[in-house]
């Protein structure tokens, strides 16, 4: 996943999106970008690494300007290269820059249209610097040198025509304002909101509402999908469905674990969300494990953690914190590789003894995607002196890639994929394993905004909302990104040219 942040002020803006940036750093750790527009010239500070430690006060010094665009990054396409960082820029039509989230499901076929039909080259291997592109020639094609909202929202409209997967996006246009815009199917969240100042309307758009609560922005709603919104240099405010069918489908994994529990998307509230799986997940447990002797229940920091509460209520069991989590690792799951990502648990969680020893536990966590939390934690549920080890998952087992923004590339990486609940129990070495249904994680998520009538829940059932997905499309993504691939092109990246970083050391 990655975060996006835009705004179009009346002061300067670069803190703010720093702000909102740290805010969203849970959604991707290995980059951060921002652009802003002074005196019709983009400003861009961008680079691997933190918000905290990619902006120091010279980059932000030099960050001038009322309006600009963020990112932070968690690669699904091309490499981690400094150069696929994001923003990206390309300087025709009039200057134009973008930050996206999500993944481009017909990236190579857009490469090559890019280059052979519209004369655009692209430098990198990121589908976002193809979406960028794309934009461009649609823009382009209008062949209006100011451009009407209507231009904007006709060139949105033939970017949904071209482009297929997920797109949470937001763009600058230099001379003109900016824009976001959501893919159909609304895969990946969009906010915005406002604020008003002396002199006028501010306008902000984010991944999640905790970036706008960050901003003392007051949450307007969210960008349907397939909707476009505009806003011009001068605060004027537009807004225009752009997509003929759409489709809502946001993605259910950002319920389960990407999104922060203090924001609410889609008209969700993630907290509330997460309780209710717990509620389900409880009553599933009470009923399948009436015979099974549970002492505590013990959550798997950080995210399972409101889930758990709520199993221990519905259970009617002590909750107890066994693990402290430490505070300077990131979360493991978004790291990139699978080494740094086993080093990791062990460094970032440690088991508190007495809470273990003689006892029948339940671990809760949210998902089991790679398994490589689950056998290390039960591991270490044991060497503190656990008697059993029970292990509940909020949600389904994890059989299928993902191709709209979660890097998950490998079936075969995925622990569940192509095995029953009794080989996942032995992998992970618990004594009982216990999955929530699909059926339960919709209702779960769902109670709160019935209007949604499809949840994208690919890695759980392999149907994929864009239906533009066959196996030798997963055959191809697994060869291009799984595991021993990733870490070859990663070490390569740097052959890459970084074109645009005007704030590189
Ligand atoms: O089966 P795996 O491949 O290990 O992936 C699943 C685990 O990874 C995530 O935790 P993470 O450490 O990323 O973040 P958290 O602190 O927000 O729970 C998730 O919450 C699970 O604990
Ligand atoms: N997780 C995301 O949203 C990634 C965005 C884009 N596909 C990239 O790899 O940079
Ligand atoms: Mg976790």
């Amino acid at each position: 996943m990655c975060g996006i942040v835009g705004i179009v002020g009346n002061t300067p803006v670069s803190q703010y999106l720093y702000d909102g940036l740290t805010v969203l750093q849970h959604r991707g750790q290995d980059a951060a970008g921002i652009v802003t527009i002074q005196n019709n010239t983009f400003r861009l500070r961008k680079g691997n690494g933190l918000v905290k430690d990619v902006f120091h006060t010279r980059h932000m010094l030099r960050l001038q300007g009322n309006i600009g665009i963020g990112h932070i990054r968690y690669p699904t396409a091309g490499t981690s290269s400094s150069s696929e960082a994001q923003p990206f820029y390309a300087n025709s039509p009039f200057g134009i820059s973008l930050a996206h989230n999500g993944n481009l499901t017909n990236a190579e076929e857009l490469k090559e249209w890019l280059y052979k039909e519209a004369c655009r080259h692209v430098n990198t291997t990121s589908d976002s610097e193809l979406l960028l592109n794309i934009l461009g020639h649609e823009l382009q094609s209008i062949g209006n040198f100011t451009l009407t909202p209507d231009d904007i929202f006709t060139a949105i409209a033939n970017v949904h025509q071209r482009v297929r997967g997920a797109y949470a996006t937001v763009a600058l246009v230099i001379g003109n304002g900016m824009v976001a815009f959501r893919d159909p199917n609304g895969i990946r969240p969009l906010v915005f909101g406002k604020r008003e100042s002396e002199k006028g309307t501010e306008y902000m758009v984010a991944s999640e509402t905790v970036a706008l609560d960050a901003c003392d922005f007051e949450f307007v709603r969210d960008v349907a999908p397939g909707e476009a919104i505009y806003i011009t240099e001068n605060g004027q405010f537009f807004s225009k469905q752009c997509a003929e069918n759409p489709r809502f489908s946001p993605c259910i994994f950002e319920y389960v674990y990407f999104a922060r529990p203090d924001s609410t998307m889609d008209k969700i509230s993630v907290y509330a969300s997460r309780v209710e799986m717990g509620k389900k997940l409880g009553a599933k447990i009470k009923q399948e494990w009436a015979d099974e002797d549970i002492d505590v229940v013990i959550p798997i920091p950080e995210t399972s953690c409101d889930t758990a509460l709520q199993i221990a209520q519905t259970l009617d069991l002590p909750y107890r914190q066994g693990f402290v989590k430490n505070r300077y690792i990131g979360r493991t799951f978004i790291m990139p590789g699978q080494e740094q990502r086993k080093k990791s648990v062990r460094q970032k969680l440690n088991a508190i003894g007495a809470e273990f020893a003689g006892k029948n536990v339940l671990l809760v966590d949210d998902s089991i995607v790679r398994g490589t939390t689950s056998e290390q934690i039960i591991d270490m549920a044991r060497a503190s002196g656990a008697k059993k080890v029970y292990f509940a998952s909020a949600a389904p087992e994890i059989r299928f890639p993902n191709v709209y923004g979660i890097d998950m590339p490998s079936a075969t990486e995925l622990i569940a994929h192509g095995r029953e609940l009794d080989d996942i129990c032995d992998l992970i070495g618990a004594d009982k394993l216990i999955f929530q249904t699909i059926e339960d994680l919709v209702s779960a998520v769902s109670v709160a905004n019935p209007d949604i009538k499809a949840f994208e829940t690919s890695v759980f059932n392999g149907q994929y909302v864009t239906q533009d997905i066959d196996q030798g499309y997963l055959e191809r993504l697994d060869a291009l990104r799984n595991n021993e691939t990733k870490e070859t092109s990663d070490k390569n990246a740097d052959s890459i040219i970084d074109m645009h970083n005007e704030g590189a050391e």
